[in-house]
């Protein structure tokens, strides 16, 4: 891979590549070294070293810098510390304070608002990667900003910023959204999961077993996690050893990682498994956004077909139900018990599906899109291709319902006008904004 590659591919990745760049500049330099010391007079040689050197030191210096989304000066001003604890500030009795990570996400921006006008602190982090367009997360971070929500820009792997952040702030909670999507572009970039959904959670989870006093974690898991399973509707004891692709599987790497930080360290747990979110400002890259977006354009949608002519399905969930499924779990979730890294009793570990319990088939979506949007989509049904999907999913909630009054309200035709209509104010007819 080229170096320009792996920028593109971490936005802002750990030290690791930049300094080994930083090293192969030494070596060359060092190889030099013993060429001009037999060649030339002595004066020469200290006044070339001593430019070489300071050519590499700089060198160094600016690719340390760019390891990180930001320079740790930024994090250190009394500006930006103030905009921090002013974000978490809590006015409501009782209320929570919140770490957000992903706030300028599809669900991290939802959630933050609802947490905010509830009279909850929330600070968001987010690193604004381009996995997709980043100006609709630039435009979802104006919406928390006008909400009275600061969003750090910054990545969970950046382990200074999440100890700077919990320095400042005695976070009751994190809402854990931040992750590498997608189920098929695994095949794609298998890398980037593996950097966001599993040495990212690692490092946030460090962060919060660290942190005193430990908050509770709240987190995102998938529905993706039940995999090869036949068994319907999906149950929270249902087999999850066969995922179908490696984003699942990082999910389900996630849901043993949280595990063992609850077992050792007594972090209150809870994973929570989404099935197919969708709604106003949603992820661009998902079948129903991308589907609208073509059928408005006049292009043809790929419609993928399970074998044997079956249709796809799936129990798409609407945003504001999954919204109320993670206030839940917020406010039920139990305190961590540890401290300076030692545990001091149990903490509660959960897991709950976050489904609408009715899936939908694919063409069904799409009849019920070329309705909202009054336009006809062009077809192309293909076999699905084994890139990770998988043929259906359904969720059983009633642990969710039990436990935290989970109660999804929204069916899919509801939903999804919506959708369109926040996607025709937000692109317009004309589509002037990229998508
Ligand atoms: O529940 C989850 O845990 C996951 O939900 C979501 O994954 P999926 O359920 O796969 O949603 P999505 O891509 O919208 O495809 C929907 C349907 O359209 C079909 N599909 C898709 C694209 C296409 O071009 N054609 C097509 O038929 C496709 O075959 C599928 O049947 C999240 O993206 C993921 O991040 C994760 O959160």
């Amino acid at each position: 891979m080229r170096s320009s590659e792996v920028d593109y591919v971490f936005p802002s990745t750990p030290g690791k590549i930049k300094i080994e760049r930083a090293h192969k500049v030494n070596r060359q330099f060092h190889r030099c070294l013993g060429i001009f010391a037999s060649t030339s007079s002595t004066m020469f040689f200290w006044v070339l070293f001593v430019i070489v050197l300071t050519a590499s030191y700089i060198s160094f210096v600016n690719s340390g810098s760019r390891c990180f989304s930001s320079p740790a000066s930024v994090y250190d001003g009394v500006e930006w510390q103030k905009r921090v604890r002013t974000s978490a500030q809590i006015h409501r009795s009782n209320g929570l304070s919140v770490l957000v990570t992903g706030a300028a996400g599809f669900v991290g921006t939802h959630v933050s608002i609802a947490l905010k006008r509830r009279g909850d602190g929330v600070v968001g982090l987010d690193n604004f990667n381009n996995y997709y367009d980043p100006s609709l997360k630039k435009a979802r971070k104006a919406l928390l900003n006008s909400n009275g929500i600061f969003v750090v820009e910054g990545d969970i792997n950046d382990a200074r910023i999440l100890a700077k952040l919990f320095d400042i702030v005695a976070f009751t909670h994190v809402m854990h959204l931040a992750a590498q999507a997608g189920v098929r572009y695994a095949i794609q970039n298998p890398h980037s999961y593996v950097h966001s959904n599993i040495a990212g959670l690692v490092t946030l989870l460090e962060a919060s077993k660290s942190a005193d006093p430990q908050p509770a974690f709240v987190w995102a898991s998938s529905s993706s996690v039940y995999g090869l399973n036949t068994k319907v509707p999906f149950s929270e004891s249902d087999r999850t050893d066969r995922p179908a692709s490696l984003y699942a599987a990082t999910k389900k790497a996630g849901e043993e990682i949280t595990h063992t930080y609850n077992h050792i360290y007594g972090l209150s747990i809870t994973g929570l498994r989404f099935f197919t979110v969708y709604g106003p400002w949603g992820r661009p890259d998902m079948a129903y956004f991308s589907f609208t977006r073509n059928i408005l354009q006049g292009k043809p949608i790929t419609v993928y077909r399970g074998k044997n002519g079956v249709d796809l399905a799936r129990d798409f969930t609407y945003i504001d139900d999954i919204v109320k499924g993670c206030l839940g779990s917020l406010d039920t979730s139990g305190k961590s018990t540890g401290s300076g890294g030692k545990k001091r009793g149990s903490a509660p570990y959960r897991i709950f599906n976050l489904g609408n319990t009715s899936p939908v088939t694919v063409p069904t979506l799409v009849s019920i899109l070329e309705k909202h949007l009054k336009a006809e989509a062009k077809k192309n049904i293909v076999e699905m291709p084994g890139n990770g999907d998988v043929p259906f999913t359904h969720a059983n909630v009633s642990l969710a319902r039990k436990e935290i009054g989970y109660k999804p309200t929204t069916d899919l035709e509801t939903g999804l006008k919506k959708f369109v209509r926040w996607y025709l104010s937000y692109y317009g007819y004309n589509q002037d904004k990229p998508v």
